[in-house]
Formats: C-alpha cells, sequence, structure tokens
C-alpha cells in the first residue's frame, strides 16, 4: 500500500480576522507530486507555507507520515529536517560561501559528520552543474545559479517531502528550464515527493500527479494531473488554463 507523507484535515487559516483558506483537505503520497494551481491570491503560497510550520493555523489537522502534527513552533522546527522548502527569493546566507550554505543545517542541526556532508554535497554539486561555484558566494551567482544551489541546500538535509513556492518567479526566461528540469528529474530519478506551487503550466502539466486547483482559499478541484489539463472539472479551472495561454 502506498505510505502517505501528509494529510491535512480541514484546515483554516486567518491572517487577523480575514480568513485566508477555508476547510483545506487533501493527501500525498510518497513519490507524488502535487502541484497547487490557482489565480493570484488564490492561498497557494499561505497553503504551502502553512504546510511548513511558517504559518501558523487556527483550526484543522496536519499528519506528517502519520502522526499527528502538535501544532506548536518547537514540534515544527523538529519537522523541518524533514521537509526542505525552496523559495522564490532563494533565501542563501549572502556572508557564507555556496559550500557552508549547504553545510550548515546538516552538520549544525542534524549534527551529521562534516566531511560526509561535504563529499555528498560535491556530488550534487555534480548534479546540479554547479561544483566549480563551492566556493563562490550567492552574490557572484545569477539567479538560476542560486536557485539551484537553494535546491542542494534543501536536498542536503535528506528530506521525506519538498516544497517548491513559484521558484521560477524571479528568473529570467533562459535561467528557468535548467531549475525546472533539475526539479523533474528529482521526480524521475528520485521519486521525490514535491508539493510545488507554479506559474509554469506546461511544467505543471508534464510534472503533476495531483492538481490542486484553489480559488478564494478553497480547494475548488482535486483531479489527477493529466485529467486537470484535458478536461478541467470547473468552468474556473478552464478559464484559469485559457487565461494562462494553456
Ligand atoms: N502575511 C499576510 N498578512 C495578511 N494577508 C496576507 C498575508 N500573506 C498573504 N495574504 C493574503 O492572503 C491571500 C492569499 O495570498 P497568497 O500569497 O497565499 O496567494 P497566492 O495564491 O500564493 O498568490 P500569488 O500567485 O500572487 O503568489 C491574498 O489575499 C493575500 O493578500
Amino acid at each position: 500500500m502506498a505510505e502517505e507523507i501528509l494529510k491535512v484535515e480541514h484546515l483554516d487559516k486567518y491572517y487577523g480576522d480575514w480568513q485566508a483558506l477555508h476547510d483545506i483537505n487533501f493527501s500525498i503520497n510518497k513519490g507524488e507530486v502535487v502541484t497547487l494551481l490557482g489565480p493570484s491570491g488564490s492561498g497557494k503560497s499561505t497553503l504551502i507555507r502553512t504546510l511548513n510550520g511558517l504559518e501558523s493555523y487556527r483550526k484543522g489537522t496536519i499528519y506528517f507520515q502519520g502522526k499527528k502534527v502538535d501544532p506548536n513552533p518547537k514540534e515544527w522546527q523538529a519537522l523541518r529536517q524533514k521537509i526542505g522548502m525552496v523559495f522564490q527569493s532563494y533565501d542563501l546566507f549572502p556572508n557564507l560561501t555556496v559550500m557552508d550554505n549547504i553545510l550548515l543545517a546538516p552538520t549544525k542541526v542534524q549534527g551529521r559528520d562534516k566531511e560526509e556532508v561535504r563529499k555528498e554535497a560535491l556530488a550534487l554539486l555534480d548534479r546540479v552543474e554547479l561544483r566549480k561555484h563551492a566556493d563562490s558566494y550567492p552574490r557572484q551567482l545569477s539567479g538560476g545559479q542560486k536557485q539551484r544551489i537553494a535546491i542542494v541546500r534543501a536536498l542536503a538535509m535528506h528530506p521525506e517531502l519538498m516544497l517548491f513556492d513559484e521558484v521560477t518567479a524571479s528568473l529570467d526566461p533562459e535561467m528557468v528550464r535548467g531549475v525546472l528540469k533539475i526539479i523533474k528529474e528529482l521526480s524521475d530519478q528520485d521519486h521525490m515527493t514535491m508539493i510545488i506551487v507554479t506559474h509554469e503550466m506546461n511544467f505543471a502539466a508534464k510534472i503533476a500527479d495531483k492538481v490542486l486547483f484553489l480559488e478564494k482559499g478553497k480547494i475548488l478541484e482535486e483531479t489527477p494531473g493529466k485529467q486537470f489539463f484535458d478536461h478541467p472539472q470547473t468552468d474556473r479551472a478552464a478559464e484559469f488554463l485559457n487565461s494562462m495561454d494553456f
């Protein structure tokens, strides 16, 4: 039977008095890719950030690998070691080299052996074709290179789940393809479990096992990937795909 990595039940999220997410329910199994799609402001980033404990939630339950997550910050801190996240803004430490950015959490937070992690980091850097930049600083890299490093940094923690929040949104078009190729390989070759927020519809159509289409903080439809792009169930999703020139 498929192993369930994450399950969300009846999740409500408020910013002050205003409700940003309404009764969110879904689950993701090991090796699956879920993409969150929807118009601007529909709550995609809010949802993915909540799944990493970066946003608190008022009601609902999150289960990680079958275990109910206590929504206190300490529990999330521990869990975040198993959940890798990559942001639109890279969030690399500017005063650390590429290698030190990658080594920091596995050695300091996970307490792993530095030499062992360094070897692994070099192999990952090879994979994203950036080994020669191991001693560079983030400011010396292009946006696309920084984003590939941010992915490597998350992978070095050996995550059970990877979250990608619009990771190509700040990149020049020629940089986008290299980053998306790496994410696709993580799915095809490593069978990484991933939740992806993206505005790249062609990419989403290629990678998604399941699409959650959000509007106004609600999941309007949950559909297998191919079916969503061929035959969306709702008029709103069809309009959305049209508006994205898909
Ligand atoms: N920190 C915050 N405080 C108050 N409101 C917020 C905050 N962050 C987001 N919002 C609001 O929550 C709603 C959902 O925002 P969110 O960024 O999750 O949408 P999104 O679907 O990711 O949009 P986009 O595609 O434009 O990134 C929006 O109305 C936004 O203005």
